[in-house]
């Protein structure tokens, strides 16, 4: 019997007014699978992962989160689904720069209704995942580059989602902050059994992926399995 796929992608398309980013792709990601997708500058990466994250809605094509298609709940649910089972991570962490990083780790779970207390305790349970404990109190310009992204993985984690989805997560620092990053991205997506989509220019990041997925022009170029 085969598995609910995490992340499902049918032919989506999607252009910037005339610049066409995506044309009809089509990937299906497995539970805990970890998949790479790479190609060259501008062959429409980000573009893919912000319409499975649902930063961009696709012009065409379905996203399907755990075999719910997002298109096809009402909106109050979708954003829910988007909340709960699916995480981010971004190139720059994009943290909430007043909020010190516990805060910022419990915010998902205050917008999703829990309580206070609750929420700060399972931030700080990641913080500590993650290996930045200490740092809970701390405001993210107090914070490396390579603390921000290991709180902004944190915070990608904290609600137990099914799919994660990273656009360059290693991006932003160094090689040697950026392997400790991968590692702890990695283990913290296989430890709860969750898929990780990962777009990355970085041949190190692509090498450690289940798959790679390789984009050239808006299309699938080629796909490769590496374990
Ligand atoms: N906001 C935007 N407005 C107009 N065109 C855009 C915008 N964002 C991306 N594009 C164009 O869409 C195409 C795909 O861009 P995308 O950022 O998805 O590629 P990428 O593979 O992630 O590139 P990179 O590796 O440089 O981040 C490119 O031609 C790019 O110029």
């Amino acid at each position: 019997m085969t598995s609910t796929p995490a992340l499902e992608l049918t032919d989506l398309e999607y252009a910037y007014h005339r610049n066409v980013a995506l044309r009809g792709i089509t990937v299906t990601v497995a539970p805990g699978e970890v998949v790479a997708i790479t190609g060259a500058s501008g062959c429409g990466k980000s573009t893919l992962l912000h319409c499975a994250a649902g930063i961009l809605t696709p012009d065409a094509g379905t996203v399907a989160v755990a075999g719910q298609d997002l298109a096809a709940l009402p909106e109050e649910q979708r954003s829910r689904m988007r909340r709960t089972h699916i995480g981010v991570v971004l190139q720059f962490g994009q943290l909430v720069p007043d909020l010190s990083l516990a805060d910022n780790v419990a915010l998902p779970l205050l917008l999703d209704g829990a309580d206070r207390a609750g929420a700060r305790r399972s931030a700080v349970e990641w913080l500590d995942r993650v290996g930045i404990a200490d740092e809970a109190d701390a405001v993210p310009a107090q914070l490396s580059g390579g603390q921000t992204q290991r709180a902004a993985i944190a915070r990608a984690l904290v609600t137990g989602p099914s799919v994660v989805l990273a656009d360059e997560p290693t991006g932003s620092v160094d090689s040697r902050a950026g392997q400790e990053l991968l590692k702890v991205l990695l283990r913290s997506t296989r430890d709860r059994g969750a898929a990780l989509v990962m777009v990355t220019h970085d041949n190190l990041l692509a090498a450690s992926a289940d798959r790679e997925i390789r984009l050239r022009d808006g299309k699938i170029q080629h796909e490769v399995t590496l374990r």
